[in-house]
C-alpha cells in the first residue's frame, strides 16, 4: 500500500525565560483545521501552514500527552498489529519537546511508554477475546543510538555496523535484541537504554539528547484457527527521538560540544536531503541514504516498507528555527512510502487440510475394523451367555441332589429320633414308677425314723421313770 509520510506538528508551551508576549506561533482553531500560524516579530504578515495533524498546549500537561498518543501514535501500534512496519520520529530544534513527546517523564509519560503499555493490553485482549482463534505473541526489543556517526547498542556491547541485505534493506549487525513477556520488562529495557544515552546541556536545554535514539519493538503474531490453520504476521515499530538541531552561532558552543553539534547537524542535513529527493514527483534513481548513518539505518522508514509518522516539534518563540522545522516538515509530507503487509509466512491451510483428510481416512479404517471386531464380540457374548445359563442349570441340579440327600439324612435322623423316643417312652414309664417307689420308700424310711425316735424317747423316758422310781 502506497501512502505518504504523515506529518504532525506539535507546538511546545513557553518555558523559562520565554514570555507569552514573544510567542510567534499559534495553532489554528478547530474550524481552520490542522494549521499553524507563524508571525515574525518585526513583520505584520502571518504565514499559515497545514499539516496532517497539529497540536498545541493547554494548562493540563498530562492531558496533552494523552491526546498526542491517542490522536496520533495509537494508529501506528494498530498498523503494526495488522502486520505493517511502522515508524514514528520526532524532529525539531534542541529544546523543542522531542524527548517530552517520545519518552516524557514518570509524571507525564510520552508516546513510547504509552505504546508499550497498550501493546501488552492489546495482547491480553487478543488472547482472551476469541475462544476460537488462539494468538501467540513474540515481542522483542532493541535500542541503539547514533552518536558522532557511530551506532552504539544501548542494551548490548558497544559499537555496531550497519549492513545491507540481499533484498537491499539495511540492518544493524550484531545488535542484541531481547524477548519480553511483560510491559514491565519492555519498559525496563527502554529505561536502561535511556540511562546509557549521551546527554549534555545546550543553551536551551539542560538535559539535551546528544544522539539520535532508535527504540525498536519487533512483534510476531502466530494465529491458529480451530481447524489448525496457522498464519504469521511480523512487524517492527521504530520509535525515534532525534538529536536536536542547533544554530552554532546562537548556541555559542565550543570544543567537544561544537563537534557534537556539527555531527548532529550533518546527519540532520543528510536526512533533509533524502526527504527532499524522496518528495520530488520524479524521484532520482539514487537516493543518498549512505550519506549518513542515520539515513542508512532509516532507509526502510523513509520511502520504503513502512508506515511512517514525523512529529515536527517547534518552540513557540524561535522564528528562525521554527520556520526551518516547518520547511523540513512540509517537504516530508510529499514522501511516499510503500508499506507492505508482512504476512508472507501465512500458510493457506492446504497442508493442514491434506493432513486432516488422511487422518480422517485412517479413522474410517479403524472404525470398520472395530465394527468387524464388534460382530465377533457379539457372538462371543452370546456363547458366554449360553455357558453361563448351562453352568447355572448344573448348579441347580447339584443343589437339588444335595437337597434330596439332606432330606434323606434328615428323615433318617427323624426315624432314629422316633426309635429313641419310643425307647425313651418305655424307659421313662419305668423311671416314673421307680421314683414313686423311691418316694414311698423314702416316706417309709422317714416314718420309721420318726417311729424309731419316738421309741427311743419313750425308752429314755421309761428309763428315767424307772430310775426315779428306784431312787
Ligand atoms: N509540551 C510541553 N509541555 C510542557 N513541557 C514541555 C513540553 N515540551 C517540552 N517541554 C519541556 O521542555 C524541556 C525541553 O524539552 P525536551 O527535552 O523534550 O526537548 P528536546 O527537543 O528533546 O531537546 P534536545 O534535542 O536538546 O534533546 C523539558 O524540560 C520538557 O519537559
Amino acid at each position: 500500500m502506497s501512502d505518504n509520510i504523515k506529518v504532525a506538528l506539535r507546538l511546545r508551551r513557553p518555558l523559562g525565560l520565554e514570555s507569552v508576549d514573544s510567542v510567534i506561533a499559534r495553532v489554528g482553531t478547530e474550524e481552520k483545521g490542522n494549521t499553524i500560524d507563524i508571525r515574525h516579530s518585526k513583520k505584520v504578515e502571518v504565514k499559515s501552514f497545514q499539516f496532517d495533524h497539529c497540536s498545541t498546549y493547554s494548562e493540563d500537561v498530562g492531558r496533552d500527552q494523552k491526546e498526542i498518543y491517542e490522536q496520533l501514535a495509537r494508529e501506528y501500534l494498530l498498523h503494526a498489529l495488522d502486520g505493517y512496519n511502522t515508524c514514528i520520529f520526532a524532529y525539531g530544534q534542541t529544546g523543542s519537546g522531542k524527548s517530552h513527546t517520545m519518552s516524557g517523564s514518570a509524571e507525564y509519560p510520552g508516546i513510547i511508554p504509552r505504546l508499550c503499555q497498550e501493546l501488552f493490553a492489546v495482547r491480553e485482549l487478543y488472547q482472551a477475546s476469541d475462544g476460537q482463534t488462539s494468538t501467540h505473541f513474540r515481542i522483542r526489543c532493541s535500542y541503539v543510538e547514533i552518536y558522532k556517526e557511530t551506532v552504539q547498542d544501548l542494551l548490548g556491547k558497544g559499537k555496531c555496523r550497519v549492513r545491507e541485505k540481499a533484498d537491499r534493506t539495511t540492518y544493524v549487525e550484531g545488535l542484541q535484541d531481547f524477548e519480553v513477556f511483560t510491559e514491565q520488562e519492555l519498559s525496563h529495557y527502554f529505561n536502561l537504554g535511556n540511562m546509557r544515552r549521551v546527554i549534555g546541556a545546550t543553551q536551551v536545554n539542560e538535559q539535551s539528547s546528544r544522539s539520535h535514539a532508535i527504540f525498536s519493538i519487533d512483534i510476531e503474531q502466530q494465529e491458529t484457527s480451530p481447524l489448525g490453520h496457522t498464519s504469521k504476521r511480523k512487524s517492527s515499530i521504530k520509535l525515534i527521538d532525534l538529536a536536536g538541531s542547533e544554530r552554532v552561532q546562537a548556541s555559542k558552543t565550543t570544543g567537544e560540544h561544537l563537534k557534537e553539534g556539527a555531527n548532529i547537524n550533518r546527519s540532520l542535513s543528510a536526512l533533509g536531503r533524502v526527504i527532499s529527493m524522496l518528495s520530488k514527483v520524479k524521484k532520482p534513481i539514487s537516493i543518498p541514504y549512505r550519506d549518513s548513518v542515520l539515513t542508512w539505518v532509516l532507509k526502510e522508514s523513509l520511502g520504503g516498507n513502512s508506515k511512517t509518522c514525523m512529529i515536527a516539534c517547534v518552540s513557540p518563540c524561535d522564528y528562525e528555527e521554527t520556520m526551518s522545522t516547518i520547511r523540513y516538515a512540509t517537504l516530508a509530507r510529499n514522501v511516499r512510502n510503500s508499506a507492505m503487509l508482512n504476512s508472507h509466512e501465512i500458510s493457506n491451510g492446504k497442508e493442514q487440510v491434506q493432513a486432516m483428510r488422511s487422518q480422517l481416512e485412517e479413522l474410517q479404517k479403524t472404525l470398520s475394523r472395530v465394527e468387524n471386531q464388534r460382530e465377533v464380540e457379539d457372538q462371543m457374548e452370546k456363547i458366554k451367555l449360553t455357558n453361563q445359563f448351562l453352568e447355572a442349570r448344573i448348579d441347580e441340579e447339584q443343589k437339588l441332589a444335595a437337597n434330596y440327600y439332606h432330606e434323606w439324612v434328615e428323615m433318617s435322623a427323624q426315624r432314629d429320633g422316633l426309635m429313641q423316643l419310643l425307647g425313651g417312652i418305655v424307659r421313662s414309664t419305668q423311671d416314673v414308677q421307680y421314683s414313686q417307689l423311691r418316694t414311698l420308700l423314702k416316706q417309709l424310711k422317714d416314718h420309721s425314723w420318726e417311729v424309731g425316735q419316738k421309741i427311743e424317747l419313750y425308752h429314755s423316758e421309761a428309763t428315767e421313770c424307772i430310775k426315779r422310781s428306784q431312787e
